[in-house]
C-alpha cells in the first residue's frame, strides 16, 4: 500500500495507531518491539528508504526500559528515524454499555512531543485520545505545525459521536490541516475500530474521507489555505495572553 501511494504520487504516508498488534491491553506486551531495533522499525525504515518517502509509522507498543508505550515513528526517505511520539493522554475511559478501556494496565503516557519538518510542511503528532486534548495541538500550532497529524483506533461508541467532530476541532481552533488516521473496521476484533479516516483543511472542510473498510486516503495539502485563513481571520493575534492567567486564576481562587 506504501508503494501504491508512492506511485500516485505521494511524498508522505501515515498508518494508523497500533497497526502492528491488536488493539488491547492483553496485547501490546507481546507485540511490543524495541525502537529502532525491532522488526517493524526494521520494515518502516526499508518501506519509507524504498519508496523515498517521508513515513508516520502510526504507532506501535514501545518495548524500553521494562516499561510499554504507545509509539509513533516518523522516517525520512532516506529510511532514518526522524522522529518518535509515545502517546502522553492515555485511553482510560468507562462508559457502562459502550466502551471501557484502560491503557494504563499496561502502558505508560510519553513526556515529549515531536515536529517535523516534511518539506515546506511542519507536522505534529498525537495518538487517538491526544485528539481530545486541545492544548497539545495548541503548542504544535505555537511551534509553526501546519499538519496535526493523529493516528487512532477510535470505537464504534465514540468513533460515530466524536471522531471527526474534534478532528475537525482541532482544524478550525489552530487554523492547520488536521488528519485522523483509524484502523479500518474488523468486526471479528475484540475492539472494533471505526475507521473513517479523514483529512481536514483550516476551514473545517473534508479535504479527503475514508469509509470503514481498508483503504488508501490520498490528497493534497495545500499551504496558502493555511495562510489565506490565518490572514482573513487573524485569531493567531488576537489571544488576549495578557488576560488569561488573570482570568482563570481568579475563577479558581472564587470557585
Ligand atoms: O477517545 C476515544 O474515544 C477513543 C480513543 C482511543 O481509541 C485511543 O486512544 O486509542
Amino acid at each position: 500500500m506504501i508503494s501504491e501511494a508512492k506511485q500516485k504520487g505521494c511524498n508522505l504516508v501515515v498508518l494508523p495507531e497500533c497497526f502492528n498488534s491488536p488493539y488491547g491491553t492483553k496485547y501490546f506486551g507481546e507485540y511490543s518491539e524495541e525502537i529502532p531495533n525491532g522488526e517493524t522499525c526494521i520494515a518502516l525504515s526499508k518501506a519509507a528508504k524504498e519508496n523515498e518517502v517521508f513515513l508516520v509509522g502510526g504507532s506501535i507498543p514501545e518495548k524500553d526500559n521494562g516499561k510499554l508505550f504507545n509509539t509513533c515513528t516518523i522516517w525520512n526517505p532516506q529510511g532514518s528515524l526522524v522522529g518518535k511520539y509515545s502517546k502522553i493522554h492515555l485511553f482510560d475511559i468507562d462508559i457502562p454499555g459502550g466502551v471501557t478501556f484502560k491503557e494504563s494496565d499496561s502502558l505508560s503516557p510519553g513526556k515529549n512531543i515531536s515536529v517535523i519538518d516534511v518539506g515546506a510542511c511542519k507536522i505534529g503528532i498525537g495518538i487517538c485520545y491526544d485528539l481530545r486534548f486541545h492544548e497539545l495541538a495548541t503548542i504544535y500550532k505555537d511551534l509553526g505545525v501546519d499538519l496535526l497529524l493523529y493516528p487512532g483506533a477510535f470505537n464504534m461508541t465514540t468513533g460515530p459521536l466524536h471522531w471527526e467532530h474534534l478532528i475537525k476541532a482541532r482544524a478550525v481552533d489552530n487554523q492547520v490541516f488536521a488528519a485522523g488516521i483509524c484502523g479500518a473496521r474488523d468486526d471479528s476484533a475484540d475492539y472494533v475500530a471505526w475507521g473513517h479516516s479523514v483529512l481536514i483543511d483550516p476551514w473545517g472542510k473534508v479535504v479527503s474521507k475514508a469509509g470503514a473498510e481498508e483503504t488508501t486516503l490520498i490528497a493534497d495539502i495545500d499551504l496558502n489555505v493555511c495562510k489565506a485563513i490565518r490572514e482573513q481571520i487573524p485569531i493567531r493575534k488576537q489571544r488576549r495572553t495578557d488576560l488569561y492567567e488573570t482570568l482563570y486564576k481568579g475563577k479558581v481562587q472564587e470557585g
